[in-house]
């Protein structure tokens, strides 16, 4: 389909005032492997400096949204880098932070949205944009591919929009491309072959072999962002093939819609996720306290060889004496060191009197400042102690109570289904024939959510192998539930029906096979109303460690958990071989917090299974480059989640 260029605007050549351009780099190019925004560009720049020059001709003031890589180091008068903080929450962040830089230009009314990764992207298709928006100002205009998705990341969007975009951001829907569906922008219609995105390296080559490599530069003098360009990927199998497990996780958790959020009592909080930050409402601690039961002193005091006399006491709970001069001051552990006096001096380093006290030699080389613990110290009022989507464990509602959180906002419980699927299932107490199979899956799951207080296990319903069986009780767990659970009939069996069903359940299925071992066929969905729909291979081994490694982290999406850092262990151990896709294998640590491989016979041994702690997980042969056999790698352990 030709591109629909326009009447010129008035003026093209001079770039607008009203609009503030924006480009979005802050994605993780899990899929290239490496940062696209310094790809080569056939101009001589980069995929970012190719970006920021067709911006800069239609816009005066263009913002880059980005990661703080890209910002290092780099000054340019037109350009204003936003760096996002870690962890990325996708391009609505990057939208929002814009939005709040644009709403104090005085002329701004509008952003330009362009996405860094589209390097066929010209001034001309931009303009495009902006021939709509002067016919309908103050309205969302979009492109659209096929004319009727709108393109989120190559879209005009009014600055009246922002408080409800960073409302939605706060309450944890990250997905800008839902928002924008909901608006009904104006669309405007460009042609996709003429305008790829680059996701992979095999993207990237098809569309460099095609691009005129030794085409006229966007830019005739040498910018700023004219980078060194990095090593080009190289394509391969793997890396064009789906996603990694990271990758699959936030693309899935981008439709998902994190619930709502309600108060309780701090006494009832444990376990809970944490949706408003704990702020210190004092100083902590709140005044200059003594960290031992002793005698407070002044520096000049403390080389007397003569008892000195003790005019008072301070202790917790009760307000301190005024100092006198020459005097020292019996002080309890927490009880307040009057201001004057520089140090505590334990009390095991003094000889005492009921009036007096004399300093021991072991007392006289006290530095100032001893044994005191200032006032603040830990924090000051009106800092940020706990940031939202923290878990409140055991140590963070101790904080909360320390500052007065009678009642923090969390999470409401996730409301979790699980279906088993599969005509050979008995239950634990059932007789078995050889045929059949004492399920596991649905034990294993229900393992994980247990002590879990942010989940709540609704059911675990088992389905025959017929496709109408499985739509029925999956359209009903949906309806009960914000997430659903199914473990087998997602491979490629004639009776494997979880795909067909998530679809007539009207399910978008957002991954279907991902490169990985055990777990090949795991499927991602979301319902309409952004409810989480994953289906886990049936083999026990795959079920559980996918559950783990996928189930766990989604629902701490829809509760609106921050993501967690995995911890890393060294593999005694290596295995000889290495495998072309995410290898999650089975480890026991050791009492030395190494991990040792754990002999397994593949995706149905149990006993391997239960031998183990956890997993590590390393990533396809090829993306191992830096790190030796031995790791350290990631790992998933059974015990924490
Ligand atoms: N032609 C191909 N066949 C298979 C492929 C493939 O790529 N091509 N992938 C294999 C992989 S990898 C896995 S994993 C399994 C996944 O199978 P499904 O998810 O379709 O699961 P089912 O076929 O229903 O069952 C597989 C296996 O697991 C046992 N099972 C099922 N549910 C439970 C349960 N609740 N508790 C314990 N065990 C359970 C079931 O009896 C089967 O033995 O597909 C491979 N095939
Ligand atoms: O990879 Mo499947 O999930 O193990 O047998
Ligand atoms: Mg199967």
């Amino acid at each position: 389909m030709p591109i629909d260029i326009p009447p010129p605007r008035p003026n093209a050549s001079t770039p607008l005032d009203n609009l503030v351009g924006m480009v979005l780099a802050g994605g993780r190019s899990q899929r290239m492997g490496t940062d696209k925004a310094q790809l080569p560009h056939p101009s001589g720049t980069t995929f970012l400096g190719h970006a920021i020059e067709v911006l800069a001709r239609v816009c005066q003031r263009v913002v880059v949204a980005g990661r703080a890589a890209d910002a290092a180091g780099r000054s340019d008068d037109r350009v204003i880098w936003l760096v996002e903080p870690p962890p990325p929450q996708g391009p609505i962040a990057g939208l929002a932070a814009t939005m709040q830089w644009a709403a104090r230009c005085p002329t701004a009314e509008a952003v330009l949205a362009i996405p860094v990764d589209m390097p066929g992207l010209q001034a001309e298709h931009l303009e495009t944009l902006l021939h709509a928006y002067q016919r309908s100002p103050g309205e969302l205009i979009s492109v659209s591919f096929d004319g009727a998705f709108a393109e989120p990341l190559l879209a005009i969007y009014p600055l009246r929009f922002a408080d409800t975009l960073i409302a939605r951001l706060h309450a944890g829907d990250r997905s800008l491309s839902r928002w924008l569906q909901q608006q009904t922008p104006t669309l405007v219609r460009l042609d996709a072959d003429a305008l790829p995105n680059i996701n992979t390296p095999d993207q990237f080559h098809a569309w460099r072999s095609q691009a005129e490599f030794e085409s006229t530069p966007t830019s005739t003098s040498t910018p700023e962002h004219a980078m060194t360009s990095p090593p080009l990927p190289t394509p391969s199998p793997e890396s064009s093939s789906p996603e990694s497990p990271d990758a699959a996780i936030t693309h899935l958790a981008a439709a998902l819609q994190t619930l709502d959020s309600a108060a309780v009592p701090i006494s009832e909080a444990s376990g809970r996720v944490l949706r408003q930050a704990i702020v210190a409402d004092r100083d902590s601690p709140a005044a200059d306290v003594s960290a031992m039961d002793g005698y407070a002193i002044r520096m000049a005091d403390l080389q007397s060889s003569q008892p000195l006399l003790v005019s008072g006491e301070s202790r917790p709970g009760h307000p301190p004496p005024q100092p006198r001069e020459g005097a020292v001051l019996r002080v309890f552990t927490g009880g307040i060191v009057p201001a004057g006096f520089e140090a505590v001096i334990r009390r095991e380093d003094t000889e005492e009197d009921e009036h007096s006290v004399r300093m021991l030699a072991a007392a006289k080389t006290a530095a100032a400042g001893l044994n005191i613990r200032r006032q603040g110290e830990n924090s000051r009022r009106g800092s940020e102690v706990l940031p939202a989507g923290t878990l409140l464990n055991t140590a963070a509602v101790a904080a909360a109570a320390n500052f007065g959180v009678t009642d923090p906002l969390v999470t409401r419980p996730v409301r979790v289904s699980v279906i088993v699927t599969g005509d050979e299932l008995r239950s634990v107490d059932q007789a078995v024939e050889p045929w059949q199979l004492r399920d596991s899956n649905g034990y294993s799951l229900a393992a994980m959510f247990s002590g879990q207080p942010w989940i709540e296990h609704l059911a675990t319903h088992d389905c025959r192998d017929t496709l109408t069986d499985l739509t029925e009780r999956l359209r009903q767990a949906v309806a009960a539930s914000d997430a659903v659970v199914l473990t087998g009939g997602v491979s490629m069996g004639d009776y494997d029906h979880v795909p067909a069903a998530v679809t007539a359940c009207g399910g978008e299925i957002l991954f279907h096979r991902l490169p990985l071992r055990p777990g090949k066929p795991i499927l991602g969905a979301a319902s309409g109303d952004g409810k989480l729909i994953l289906g886990l291979p049936g083999n026990p081994v795959s079920a559980t460690v996918c559950g783990r490694r996928f189930l766990m982290p989604l629902l701490g999406r829809l509760a609106g958990r921050s993501e967690q850092v995995c911890p890393r262990v060294t593999l005694v151990d290596p295995p000889a071989k290495q495998l072309p896709l995410w290898w999650m294998q089975l480890v026991h640590i050791d009492e030395r917090g190494q991990a040792r491989l754990v002999p397994s016979k593949g995706s149905g041994d149990l006993v391997a299974l239960a031998a183990s702690d956890g997993f590590i997980e390393t990533p396809p042969a090829e993306q191992q480059a830096e790190t030796p056999a031995t790791g350290p790698w990631p790992f998933w352990s059974w015990q924490t989640v």
